[in-house]
């Protein structure tokens, strides 16, 4: 693995981590974005291809939503050999729903911050923690490994917070999930929250954090600094309202920044994210990280020139479009340079001269400053106009 290059010379390193386990909620809480629901069949596929690329728990539903639901989290479960989690409230029925799928685990989850076990819960303290305890325990009672979330701990008293995470451990949860749930939490704040959650409890820590303010994956990383064991992601960061930390770039820096490895097939990413925006109904952007369209392109002439002669010019470096099974691309338009048109046209089997770079450089520029999509056939086009002449023996190459 190539080392990380940053601020060399003078910063120690404070951010060292042993290990980040994927826990995916693509299925679950991806499935939730306003306007999206998994056929069977979709589920089934997006499982599949998680399953095979490494992922270590897969959250393939809410068993007791529907009966569609059920079935798809039972099938998964069976079908998979990553460990499929079910979700349940604190509620019997939801627990028996998951217990019954056949999960490998249940995530069970209540609300600890006032506002919601006021007007959300309509309980009390006291019986959250009742609720809690009994829940956990019966999961356990079932031989099954138990998630439990304290739901918005971010805006949870602290002391109440620590007082439900010490009830959940004596009665054997074996994973606490600390919830950004409204995703208010900053990563130095998170990082000081789940380093007081870890001393507080023996059971593996996970965290799952929201992107209301664009935070999500940062917050998502300062847990794992601050000794969380695991992150919950979604593929495209689709989740509730903004979504969630984002599988991509959780994996991505986990093994490019952090230098840590996943046991994640990074080479299928790119595919991955692809089925997922077509299942999702929810449109990639193209400054997406990791998995947009231009995570890997380069217009601007400046940036091209340097990537063609060597890629860690103008990209990470530590990350590469062949490890998230990606390709570099040199877009033309407005920005473009000589350095680029000159590769693309030798690309697309011109052999042009210097001055004929130049014209169809300054074709490229009037076309794209139009507001005007450069493709290709416009590219060919402009060499012809301009004369450039075929190379001999070419074979064709179309991007
Ligand atoms: C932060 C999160 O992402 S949490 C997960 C959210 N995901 C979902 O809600 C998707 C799937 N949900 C569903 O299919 C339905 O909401 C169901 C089947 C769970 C419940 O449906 P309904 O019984 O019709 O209730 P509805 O959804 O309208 O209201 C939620 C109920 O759950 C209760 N509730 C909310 N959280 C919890 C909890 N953690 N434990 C116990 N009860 C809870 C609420 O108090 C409310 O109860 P009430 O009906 O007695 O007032
Ligand atoms: C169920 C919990 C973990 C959740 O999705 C949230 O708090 O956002």
């Amino acid at each position: 693995m190539r080392g990380v290059e940053f601020f060399q010379g003078t910063l120690d390193s404070t951010d060292e981590i042993e290990s980040a386990r994927v826990f995916d909620t693509t299925l679950r809480d991806g499935e939730q974005s306003p306007g999206t629901s998994f056929s069977y069949d979709d589920k089934r596929q997006i499982a599949s291809i998680l399953d095979e690329m490494g992922t270590h728990v897969i959250e393939a539903g809410f068993p007791v939503n529907s009966d569609a639901e059920f079935e798809a989290v039972r099938d998964i479960a069976s079908a998979t050999s990553s460990t499929t989690c079910g979700l349940a409230r604190v509620v019997d029925k939801d627990i028996e729903a998951a217990l019954d799928s056949g999960v490998e685990m249940v995530h069970t989850f209540v609300s600890t911050s006032d506002v919601q076990i006021e007007d959300s819960m309509h309980a009390t303290r006291e019986e959250v923690v009742q609720r809690a305890v009994e829940s956990v325990e019966r999961i356990k009672d079932a031989g099954v490994t138990c998630m439990f979330s304290p739901m918005d701990a971010t805006r949870t008293d602290e002391e109440f917070l620590i007082d439900v995470i010490e009830a959940v451990t004596e009665a054997g949860t074996d994973w606490i999930n600390i919830p950004d749930t409204c995703g208010v939490a900053t990563p130095t704040r998170f990082r000081a929250m789940i380093e007081k959650v870890c001393a507080h409890t023996d059971a593996q820590v996970d965290v799952h954090t929201h992107d209301d303010f664009g935070l999500a994956t940062a917050n998502a990383l300062a847990g794992i600094e601050a000794g969380a064991a695991q992150a919950q992601v979604s593929v495209n960061s689709i989740g509730e309202r903004a979504g969630n930390a984002a599988y991509e770039e959780y994996v991505m820096a986990v093994e490019s920044l952090y230098q840590t490895d996943t046991g994640i097939d990074t080479t299928r990413i790119t595919e991955l994210s692809n089925v997922v925006e077509e299942k999702s109904g929810m449109d990639t952007p193209g400054n997406k990280p990791v998995v947009g369209a231009n995570a890997f392109s380069h217009e601007s002439g400046i940036h091209a020139a340097g990537v063609i002669e060597n890629s860690d010019t103008f990209e990470p470096g530590v990350m590469t479009p062949e490890m998230v099974g990606a390709q570099r691309r040199l877009v033309m338009g407005k920005h473009t340079g000589t350095h680029s048109v000159r590769e693309r046209l030798v690309e697309c089997g011109f052999a042009p001269t210097d001055e004929q770079v130049r014209a169809v450089t300054r074709r490229v520029k009037d076309y794209g400053a139009e507001k005007r999509r450069v493709t290709v056939d416009d590219l060919e086009r402009f060499a012809t106009e301009a004369g450039v002449e075929r190379q001999q023996d070419h074979e064709e190459v179309r991007a």
